[in-house]
């Protein structure tokens, strides 16, 4: 099969070509001046300040947490909004992706190893279920998948990387793009490629988020110091299609935003459901661009770092804390392992 176009070029072409979404040029510049204030404060150092249940530390033992959870990182949305996946920790009621890093927490306080591949290259699917065991009736979604993808990851960890997610980040030598590339050669839960009008096109999703959180866990410094870091694009998920048509950005068909509203299911791979995707991305792309030519006009230079890590980052915890205002706006529904 031939190579697929790299996420950005995907993103290109699915946007020069798509026919149910629609990148706004206007509502992209509307965007960039309402996110420009905040931009002067993104550091690589919010990774960890900002959130509660991301390590703490910048080791061996804190990289095989990002790794283990990146491979799990995906589909958490609920059939029903007020029927969810629940994991109570420290005395907190999580919820979605960070329902997941709680639960890893929780293994780990319990002695239960769940970071290392030796245990979860063989772990059972009773114990994958008592591990990510909700708090409410509703499960996680997807469990059986999880435990399949924890079981062939782990062994391929084992035997191409001693075990170790940090022998796979330092085979990349500092190179953003040959560590993405090195995890999806390796593993295949992270292969997120898509056929679209005659293209074989890659959005490489789970595969940019933890090159991603590998940057952010090591602060930016040493094996994690990536050269291309900023070659990175957003992370093409449910969450920031929905903030980017909120804000204006990214636009649907009427006959698109009616099957979401009516919470119809997209496949992965469904000509829709890579347009909203494809678009995502190129719309971040620009708003990332935006930033750039709002300082460059006001002569001012970034403090922090103006790339589409961070400002994915942001957006999505925007999306977050901003659920409420954001419910008119429908998340398109697809269920798989790629976000
Ligand atoms: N575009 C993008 N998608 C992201 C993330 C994250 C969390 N990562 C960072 C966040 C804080 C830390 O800094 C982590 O590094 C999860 N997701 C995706 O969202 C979905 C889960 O949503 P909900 O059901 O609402 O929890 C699911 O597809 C999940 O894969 C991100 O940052 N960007």
């Amino acid at each position: 099969m031939e190579a697929p176009l790299l996420p950005r070029e995907s993103a290109r072409f699915v946007a020069e070509n798509s026919r149910d979404v629609l990148v706004d040029l206007e509502g992209v510049r509307r965007a960039a001046e309402l996110l420009l204030p905040a931009a002067s404060a993104w550091r690589v150092e919010q990774w960890k300040s900002l959130h509660e249940l991301n390590p703490r530390r910048a080791d061996e033992a804190a990289l095989d947490w990002v790794f283990v959870v990146d491979s799990l990182n995906f589909s958490f949305w609920a059939e029903q909004e007020e029927h969810k996946c629940e994991v109570r920790y420290g005395g907190t009621a999580y919820t979605g992706y960070w329902a997941l890093c709680a639960a890893v927490n929780r293994a780990l306080d319990q002695g239960i190893p769940v970071t290392s591949a030796s245990y979860y290259a063989t772990v059972t699917l009773d114990q994958v279920r008592d591990i990510f065991r909700s708090d409410t009736s509703v499960p996680m979604p997807l469990i059986e998948e999880r435990h399949r993808i924890l079981n062939e990851t782990g062994k391929i960890l084992l035997e191409k990387f001693g075990g170790s997610f940090l022998n796979c980040v330092q085979k990349s030598e500092k190179s953003a793009q040959r560590l993405m590339h090195l995890v999806v050669e390796h593993f295949p839960s992270y292969r997120d490629e898509a056929q679209f009008e005659g293209k074989r096109v890659a959005f490489y999703k789970r595969a940019q988020i933890l090159v991603a959180d590998t940057w952010s866990v090591l602060e930016g410094k040493g094996d994690g110091c990536f050269e291309d870091i900023s070659s990175i694009t957003m992370f093409a998920d449910y969450r920031l299609p929905q903030i980017l048509v909120y804000l204006g950005a990214l636009k649907y068909s009427d006959k698109l935003l009616e099957k979401l509203r009516k919470g119809e299911m997209l496949s992965n791979g469904d000509k829709q459901e890579v347009e909203i995707r494809g678009c995502s991305i190129w719309c971040v792309e620009l708003i990332r661009d935006s930033l750039l030519e709002l300082l460059e006009e006001r002569g001012e230079k970034p403090q922090g770092e103006i790339n589409s890590i961070l400002l994915d980052y942001h957006l999505w915890d925007y999306a977050r804390d901003h659920r409420d205002h954001m419910r008119a706006v429908p998340f398109h529904r697809t269920r798989c392992v790629y976000y």
